[in-house]
C-alpha cells in the first residue's frame, strides 16, 4: 500500500460526467513495475460512458466558456496550488505506478504543475484584433473563441505532465476535456481529478476514461461533439487516431515519438557535454519522446567523452524508485526490456562494443542496467528505432557537415542537442537540424514556457508557450459593415 498523506488521492475509479464510477468484477489491475504488485482497480468502461462523459462536456463547456477569462484563471490557480499542496502524494502515486524514482516523480508533478500555472496567467491574454477596413463603410474584427469538448489520450511514461500539458491550455481557453490516460498509470490522472473538483472545475467539465483504449478512442474520434483530438505517445498509433478522426475533420494536437540526436563536437565544454549526456539520455530511464537516442562525439574528443560519461553513469543506482538515491528505477513492462535488450543484441552483433552494463540488471523483474556501446554504426537498428530506455550508443564523426546529414537522417523531428562553443557553428548548426527543438549545451529543454512540439513523423502543433494556447481556439472573423459616414451638418 502507497503511504499517503491524504488517501483520498488514490481513488478507485473513473469520473464520468461529474460520477465517479468504481470498478466491478471487470475492473482492471493496475500494477507496480518495480515489484509487479497490485496497486489497485480502475473500472473497465467504453463507449457508452465516453459518449456520457463527451455529452456532459459538451453541456459543461457551454457555460464554462460564459465565465470570465479571469474567473477560468483563478480555478487553474488553485487547481496549481493544490498539485503542490499534494506534490508528496501525487509524487508517490506516480512513482508506484510508473516507477520512476520518487524525487524524479515530484519533479514531474511540480513540471505538470507548472503547466496549469503557465495557462491560468495565459487565460486572461486571448487577444483578438481590429484590422482597418478593406472598405470605408467596413472594419475588420478577429476575436479567439474555444474550439469546444477536446478528447485527449495520453502515455505512461509521465503520467502527470502529459495531462496537465493539455488541460491547462484547454480549460483556460475555455474548452471541456475527456482524458483516456495510459492503462498503466491511471492513478495519476485519477488524483488530478480530484484535485480538479476542490479547485472548482464544474462538474462534467473534466471526465477521466479507464478501460480499452481502442473502443474509448473509437468513440472520442468518431464522436463529431468531440472538436479535437489532442494525443501524445507513439507515432504508430498517433497516425492511426489521425485517420480516425478524418471522417468529421477535427483538430488534431499529436506529440509523437523522436529519436533525437545528441551532438558533441571537439570545441565541446566535455564535462559539460558528459552532465548534459546523462540527463538527455537516462531521464527517466530513457523513456521519454525527447530522449537522445543516438550521441554523435567528434573524433578528437571521443575516447575522452566515452570513458567520462561511463565513469559517471557507472556511479548511478538502479532499484526501486521509493529507496533513497536511486536513479534508475523499472522499465514500465517486459515489452520495453525486450526492446532494449534486442537494441543491444543487435548493436553488439554488428560490431558495437558494450562498454557499461549491456544486460537485464541484476535485480531481475523489468529493471535493465544502464548501458553504454561504443563503435556504433548508422546500420545498427539504434540509429534508426526509438529505443525509449537506458542505451547510449555512441557514434563516431569527422565533420560538421557529415553529423549534419546523420543527424537529420530519421523521419523523425522532435528533440535535438549539441554541445559546441563556436558561435558561428551555433548558428549554421541550429538552423541545419530538420527538429521542433534544439538543446544547444543543454540536455534539458522542456518548460511550460516553451512551444514543445516536433516535425515530420514526430507530430503536429505545439504545447506550453505563449503559443500553446491557440491550440484549444479557433479564430472567428467579424466583418462590421455599413458603417456609412455621417451626413454632413
Ligand atoms: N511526443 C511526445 O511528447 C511523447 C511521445 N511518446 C511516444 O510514445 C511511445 C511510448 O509511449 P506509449 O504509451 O507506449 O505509446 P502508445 O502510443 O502505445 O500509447 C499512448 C496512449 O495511446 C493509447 N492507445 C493505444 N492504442 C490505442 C488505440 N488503438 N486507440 C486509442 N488509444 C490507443 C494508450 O492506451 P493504453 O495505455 O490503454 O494502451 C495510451 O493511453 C514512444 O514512441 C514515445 O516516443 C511518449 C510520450 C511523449
Ligand atoms: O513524454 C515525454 O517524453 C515528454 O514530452 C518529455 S518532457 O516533456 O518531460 O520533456
Amino acid at each position: 500500500m502507497i503511504k499517503l498523506n491524504d488517501p483520498t488521492l488514490l481513488r478507485q475509479a473513473a469520473l464520468v460526467g461529474g460520477q465517479w464510477i468504481e470498478p466491478d468484477d471487470t475492473g482492471l489491475a493496475v500494477t507496480n513495475p518495480a515489484t509487479g504488485g497490485v496497486i489497485g482497480h480502475v473500472p473497465n468502461l467504453g463507449t457508452d460512458e465516453t459518449r456520457s462523459a463527451i455529452a456532459a462536456a459538451q453541456t459543461a463547456q457551454k457555460a464554462w466558456t460564459k465565465r470570465t477569462a479571469k474567473d477560468r484563471a483563478q480555478v487553474l490557480r488553485r487547481w496549481f496550488d493544490l498539485m503542490m499542496d499534494h506534490q508528496d502524494d501525487l509524487g508517490a502515486i506516480l512513482t508506484a505506478e510508473q516507477g520512476k524514482p520518487l524525487t524524479e516523480a515530484k519533479g514531474e508533478i511540480a513540471y505538470g504543475a507548472s503547466f496549469i500555472e503557465w495557462f491560468a496567467e495565459e487565460a486572461r491574454r486571448a487577444y483578438g484584433d481590429v484590422t482597418p477596413g478593406h472598405a470605408p463603410d467596413k472594419r475588420i474584427i478577429t476575436i479567439k473563441q474555444p474550439i469546444g469538448v477536446v478528447a485527449a489520450i495520453t502515455p505512461w511514461n509521465f503520467p502527470n505532465a502529459m495531462i496537465t500539458r493539455k488541460a491547462g491550455p484547454a480549460f483556460a481557453a475555455g474548452c471541456a476535456m475527456v482524458l483516456k490516460p495510459a492503462s498503466q498509470t491511471p492513478f495519476s490522472a485519477i488524483a488530478l481529478a480530484v484535485l480538479g473538483e476542490r479547485a472548482g472545475l464544474p462538474a462534467g467539465l473534466f471526465s477521466v476514461i479507464t478501460g480499452s483504449a481502442r473502443v474509448i478512442g473509437a468513440e472520442m474520434t468518431g464522436n463529431p461533439t468531440v472538436q479535437k483530438l489532442t494525443f501524445t505517445g507513439s507515432t504508430e498509433i498517433g497516425a492511426m487516431l489521425y485517420a480516425q478522426c478524418a471522417p468529421t475533420i477535427k483538430k488534431l494536437g499529436l506529440e509523437l515519438g523522436g529519436n533525437a540526436p545528441f551532438i558533441v563536437f571537439n570545441d565541446a565544454d566535455l564535462d559539460a557535454a558528459v552532465e548534459g549526456a546523462v540527463i538527455a539520455k537516462f531521464r527517466n530511464n530513457g523513456q521519454t519522446c525527447v530522449c537522445a537516442n543516438r550521441i554523435y562525439v567528434q573524433a578528437g574528443v571521443y575516447d575522452a567523452f566515452a570513458e567520462k560519461l561511463a565513469s559517471k553513469v557507472a556511479t548511478l543506482p538502479t532499484g526501486n524508485g521509493f529507496d533513497e538515491g536511486i536513479v534508475f528505477g523499472p522499465l514500465i513492462d517486459q515489452p520495453a526490456v525486450d526492446k532494449v535488450a534486442e537494441h543491444v543484441s543487435d548493436a553488439t552483433s554488428k560490431g558495437a562494443t558494450v562498454t557499461l552494463g549491456g544486460k537485464a540488471h541484476a535485480l531481475g523483474g523489468t529493471f535493465y542496467e544502464p548501458t553504454i556501446l561504443t563503435g556504433v554504426t548508422a546500420d545498427m537498428a539504434v540509429a534508426t528505432e526509438e529505443t525509449f530506455g537506458p542505451v547510449a550508443p555512441l557514434f563516431k564523426f569527422d565533420t560538421e557537415a557529415e553529423v549534419v546529414a546523420a543527424a537529420n537522417d530519421t523521419e523523425f523531428g522532435l528533440a535535438s542537442y549539441f554541445y559546441s562553443r563556436d558561435l558561428a557553428r551555433v548558428w549554421r548548426v541550429s538552423e541545419a537540424l530538420e527538429y521542433g527543438m534544439v538543446g544547444i549545451n543543454t540536455g534539458l529543454i522542456s518548460t511550460a514556457e516553451a512551444p514543445f512540439g516536433g516535425v515530420k513523423m514526430s507530430g503536429l502543433g505545439r504545447e506550453g508557450s505563449r503559443y500553446g494556447l491557440d491550440d484549444f481556439m479557433e479564430l472567428k472573423y467579424l466583418c462590421m459593415g455599413g458603417i456609412d459616414a455621417a451626413e454632413e451638418a
